[in-house]
């Protein structure tokens, strides 16, 4: 994959925003985003038809903008509507299971915490590996506990040069510490789809990142 894809990684649910998530959408494919993951989860969240009319027209925009649609955990919506991949954590389908079944072209993204967990992705041979939480976040119910820019620090010490992206309560504020401690793009949802602006805050977001390629 090309890493510049994960410069600014924005992930959305129809319950992360007020306005309408399609809007939102666009007005960061509008910003710059560089690659998108359709995370429909916890309270409120669409399920069946909803869920699935939705995801496609989120791949309709993400085409129109030629940036990669990744979707979250299921795998057979990715694969039932020529998704572009997938992310997995720790606790869903694994990378092996998930690459017997997928296109061979597929952005197969692992999440990690731990140096065990992120030596093990890569040995898997995930594409990326989202490194988090690294802040404390309200986005995600059962997120673990922060491990902060040391333990990215830490985790990019060991897998060298496989593609990481940070993740977890990251604000604009926070993009070039994290660009110095060794991630190649940042992961975001609040930050972006509760900005009033959402294409400006994207912007804003690219050129933090984009000061270090
Ligand atoms: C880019 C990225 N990194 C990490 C995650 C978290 O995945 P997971 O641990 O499976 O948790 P859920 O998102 O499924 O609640 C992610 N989605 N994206
Ligand atoms: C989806 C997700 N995964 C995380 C992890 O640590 O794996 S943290 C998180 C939520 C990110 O949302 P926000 O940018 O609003 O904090
Ligand atoms: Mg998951």
């Amino acid at each position: 994959m090309n890493v510049k894809w994960l410069q600014v990684y924005f992930i959305l649910g129809s319950n992360n925003t007020d306005q309408a998530p399609l809007y939102v959408l666009e007005e960061a494919l509008k910003g710059g985003i560089t690659c998108f993951q359709f995370r429909e989860k916890g309270k409120g969240a669409l399920t069946g038809n909803a869920k699935k009319q939705l995801a496609i027209q989120m791949k309709g925009l993400c085409r129109k903008y030629q940036v990669p649609f990744l979707i979250n955990d299921d795998v057979d919506l990715a694969l039932e509507i020529a998704a572009d991949g997938v992310h997995v954590g720790q606790d869903d389908m694994s990378i092996g299971e998930v690459r017997e079944i997928c296109p061979p072209n597929w952005i197969i993204g692992v999440s990690a915490t731990n140096k065990d967990e992120a030596i093990q992705a890569k040995k898997d041979g995930a594409d990326y590996i989202g490194v988090g939480p690294i802040y404390s976040t309200n986005t995600k119910e059962d997120a673990k506990q922060p491990i902060g820019e040391k333990g990215l620090q830490a985790i990019r010490k060991e897998v060298g040069a496989t593609p990481l992206v940070a993740i977890g309560g990251i604000q604009l504020a926070d993009v070039n510490r994290l660009m110095q401690a060794g991630t190649d793009g940042v992961s975001v949802i609040s930050a972006i789809s509760q900005a009033v602006d959402p294409q400006k805050t994207v912007r804003k977001f690219l050129e933090q990142a984009n000061l270090h390629s």
